[in-house]
């Protein structure tokens, strides 16, 4: 009896460490492949549609759960480049040059909300439409601003498999001047830091952001990084590119500090909760309430 487990042992043995050191070499390499960072270049051709999805685990943080919008089990980051037009990103540019005009250019961040009318930068709020005189967008303006978020709207419905989601706000388009001897005078112009949408507005269950401008060619610096357990993935702002997320704890991001050049972004948040709807006005008026509020 004793000599039959021995020699069972023994023969099975190998068996078992083979089995080990099988699955030691698998965790092994599956722990060098989680932990090791993605980085994603600029398009290399300027215009083409490429798209990216990565999956991760969703946070405990969709609560009420609103089903059809919220996922338990499929959470993620998207990417698609040549997301809009080149034309389109110079006319989107146009219009957050025309309502920074007269803003600070000294470096750090300057963001703009022309649904609301107001611009904020180091020197204080202020509010396009009860500037004297009051600032004018064009129909042609507001139309692409308002297709524009429509089509993020869709994208992310498609990309996340979503029956609903609102626009909500507040949104904004970011400019971001690189500075070396510029420093924050308060936290709020403190940009980079890691943070996570939904911990900073409750009602922000997907972030969309189209970058305007290219990173390591209109500007250096001013990566946009994921925060992971294990590494960070790092994502290249490109011209058109459109980035998407779900904007709970899963999703701790910053953006890199910019060094010189000028980086735009056009940031733009979904709800699930209809009653955070924010009617896509784009009017030349001053809404700040929710469609539901009005
Ligand atoms: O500009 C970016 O790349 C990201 C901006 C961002 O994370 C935010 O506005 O919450
Ligand atoms: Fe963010």
């Amino acid at each position: 009896m004793h000599s039959l487990a021995a020699a069972k042992t023994s023969s099975l043995s190998p068996y078992f460490w083979g089995l080990g050191a099988f699955f030691g070499t698998l965790a092994l390499t599956l722990h060098h492949l989680t932990a090791q960072a993605l980085h994603l270049p600029r398009p290399a051709v300027v215009g083409e549609p490429a798209s990216y999805h990565w999956n991760v685990s969703c946070s405990k943080q969709y609560e009420p759960f609103v089903r059809g919008c919220h996922k338990r089990h499929k959470c993620g980051r998207a990417v698609r480049d040549a997301f809009i037009s080149q034309d389109d990103v110079m006319a989107l540019r146009e219009i957050a040059e025309l309502g920074m005009q007269g803003r600070s250019m000294l470096g750090g961040p300057t963001i703009m909300d022309i649904n609301t009318g107001f611009v904020k930068d180091a020197n204080g709020l202020t509010n396009l439409y009860r500037a004297d005189p009051p600032m004018k967008f064009t129909k042609k303006q507001f139309d692409l601003y308002k297709r524009t978020i429509e089509s993020i709207r869709n994208a992310l419905m498609e990309e996340f498999e979503l029956a609903k989601l609102y626009f909500t706000a507040p949104t904004f388009i970011t400019r971001i001047i690189g500075n070396s001897s510029w420093t924050a005078a308060e936290i709020h112009d403190e940009y980079w830091h890691p943070h996570v949408d939904k911990n900073n507005t409750f009602h922000y269950d997907y972030s969309g952001l189209v970058y305007l401008s290219d990173y390591g060619i209109d500007f250096t610096g001013g990566l946009f990084a994921f925060i992971d357990e294990k590494t960070n993935h790092t994502f290249e702002p490109a011209r058109g590119r459109l980035m998407m997320f779900n904007s709970g704890m899963e999703n701790l991001h910053q953006v890199r500090p910019v060094e010189t050049g000028t980086r735009y972004v056009m940031s733009m948040w979904f709800s699930c909760d209809e009653r955070k709807q924010f009617k896509n006005f784009f009017d030349g008026k001053m809404h700040q309430h929710f469609t539901r509020d009005d």
